[in-house]
């Protein structure tokens, strides 16, 4: 279980708080107008971020300066990062090894990742002899392969177009639905939401909100909810 224990955290004149704790094997979609801290939220829980004030916990033990290498999650940015000089297997091995040192057993496990996202077989080929869509199947595999029990995504398949997203966002709850692993999921579009997360966290008004059950809280929205969904 992932807890963020009284949680502050200040950039410049921004603050935000959370103190919460999410439930295991959980989809949850973080959601908040432009600007209010979700990638903030992200990023904190990957490391990259400390907090002034508060504890953030996995499974009751304390991550709070573990360095993101050593926490539970793997995090998978906007527009995917895939690097255009390698190749897909090189790009999902990055997940393994940074230095791209493959054992053989690493590249058994990278051509498992590319399998399970449809992609047998294209290990070899670089990200622009692929469509977008493969793309975003090459980043998941990528976060895939590293097996964490935590898997966070910033607007991850934001640049693609809406049935692609849709059968995407369906693979995603598939996978995850396969390993048990806990989504946090950064999105603009309260229909990602609804499509794939039981669970939504609302940041606004500088704090990211506690879980709520995702239908009744998007068909019934609080006032900062509402203004931003317009
Ligand atoms: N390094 C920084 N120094 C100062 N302020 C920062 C820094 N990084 C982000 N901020 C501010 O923190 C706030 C939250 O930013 P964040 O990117 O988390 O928002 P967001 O909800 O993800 O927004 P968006 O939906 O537009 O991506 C913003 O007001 C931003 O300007």
């Amino acid at each position: 279980m992932l807890t963020l224990e009284g949680i502050s955290i200040v950039q410049g004149d921004f603050r935000l708080s959370a103190d919460f704790s999410v439930e295991d094997s959980t989809r949850v979609a973080v959601i908040g107008p432009s600007g209010a801290g979700k990638s903030t939220l992200l990023s904190l829980i990957a490391g990259f971020l400390e907090p002034v004030a508060g504890r953030v916990l996995w499974n009751d033990e304390d991550i709070t300066a573990t360095a993101p290498g050593a926490r539970p999650a793997a995090m998978l940015f906007q527009d995917n990062n895939l690097f255009p000089h390698l190749s897909a297997a090189q790009n999902v091995g990055l997940g393994l090894r940074p230095d791209l040192r493959l054992s053989g057993e690493d590249t058994r496990r990278v051509e498992e990742a590319l399998a399970r996202v449809g992609l047998a077989g294209y290990g070899a080929r670089k990200p622009s002899a692929l469509s977008g869509g493969q793309q975003s199947r090459v980043a998941l595999a990528r976060v895939l392969v590293q097996d964490r029990p935590l898997v966070l995504l910033d607007e991850p398949f934001s640049a693609l177009g809406p049935a692609l997203k849709a059968e995407m966002l369906d693979l995603l709850a598939e996978l995850l639905d396969e390993t048990g692993a806990t989504l946090l999921m950064v999105s603009h579009d309260p229909e990602d939401a609804r499509r794939v997360a039981q669970r939504t966290i609302l940041v606004a008004d500088g704090a990211a909100l506690a879980p709520q059950d995702t239908a009744p809280l998007l068909d019934n929205p609080p006032p900062a909810l509402k203004a931003y969904l317009g």
